[in-house]
């Protein structure tokens, strides 16, 4: 998307409730699970570095996963997942801090707050081993600079995933400085998904970066073509959370990190 393009009416509704929403109270400081060491222990075990995404609903799934996300979150690991992600967003996405600090406890894998943060001070509302920063939402007038919001989540102990969805936004977030880097497969003009985005964005990313593939994601073949298109990892919240009439989130979760597990590797960089 470039920056001319309209965003979705239910993007813009997530955004004008994010701005609404203030910060903690006390700084947060966190000594944090490290992604790219569980991004490693995965490979080296034979498993697709997989972070799976607990995600109660979202303005593009069919009605609500109400179980217990601490039983999702065991599921998950217990089938491979080697980080999770955990949506805290509570008007469109069901999700809240509450539940994160729950699933953090409950599990040993890094996890991910996967929020709309837009003000310094939204990155003190729970400890999380991740924070999601997404430069498209940062570019809108009255949000924090990406730098500086980049180096405030440092300076609180969190690692920072920067989500892009263009080759210009790759450029914005390698220039604030980011290490871990997200392309988002889904459009925030009309909620589609392409995993041709991941594969035309994923060349201009330099080898340091650690990449992740987000969205979209659903079968054994679209693991393999992530990595094969050089994903280090894979963000995956639908297929597990509800593939079809597929509840059992071990299983979903087992089946896609056992996808594939070399066709990293096998890609020749050139
Ligand atoms: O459910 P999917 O298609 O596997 O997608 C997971 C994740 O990538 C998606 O939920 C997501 C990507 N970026 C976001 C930003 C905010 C909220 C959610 C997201």
């Amino acid at each position: 998307m470039d920056d001319s393009e309209e965003i979705a009416p239910a993007v813009q509704s997530i955004l004008d409730a994010a701005r609404e929403r203030g910060g903690g109270g006390d700084r947060v400081s966190v000594t944090g699970r490290s992604l790219p060491d569980a991004f490693d222990a995965a490979a080296a075990d034979g498993r697709t570095p997989v972070i799976a995404e607990i995600k109660p609903t979202s303005p593009t799934a069919e009605g609500e996963r109400t179980d217990d996300p601490v039983d999702l979150a065991q599921q998950m690991v217990e089938g491979g997942a080697a980080a999770l992600s955990v949506l805290t967003e509570p008007e469109h996405f069901g999700g809240s801090a509450a539940t994160l600090e729950r699933v953090r406890d409950a599990v040993d894998v890094p996890v991910l707050r996967k929020d709309f943060i837009l003000h310094e001070e939204q990155l003190d509302v729970v400890e999380a081993d991740v924070v999601l920063l997404i430069v498209r939402f940062l570019e809108a007038e009255g949000t924090d600079d990406l730098a500086d919001l980049l180096a405030a989540a440092r300076e609180r102990g969190f690692q920072v995933l920067v989500e892009t969805h263009t080759a210009a936004e790759v450029e914005k977030a390698i220039d604030a400085g980011a290490d871990i880097i997200g392309v988002n497969n889904r459009d925030l003009a009309e909620l589609e998904v392409d995993l041709g985005t991941f594969e035309s964005v994923a060349t201009d990313v330099p080898e340091s970066v650690t990449l992740i593939a987000e969205s979209g994601i659903q079968t054994e073949e679209d693991v393999t073509r992530m990595r094969r298109a050089g994903a280090d990892a894979l963000l995956i919240g639908s297929a597990i959370m509800d593939h079809g009439a597929a509840t059992d989130v071990e299983a979903n979760t087992r089946r896609l990190t056992r996808a594939d597990t070399d066709a990293a590797e096998t890609t020749t960089d050139t």
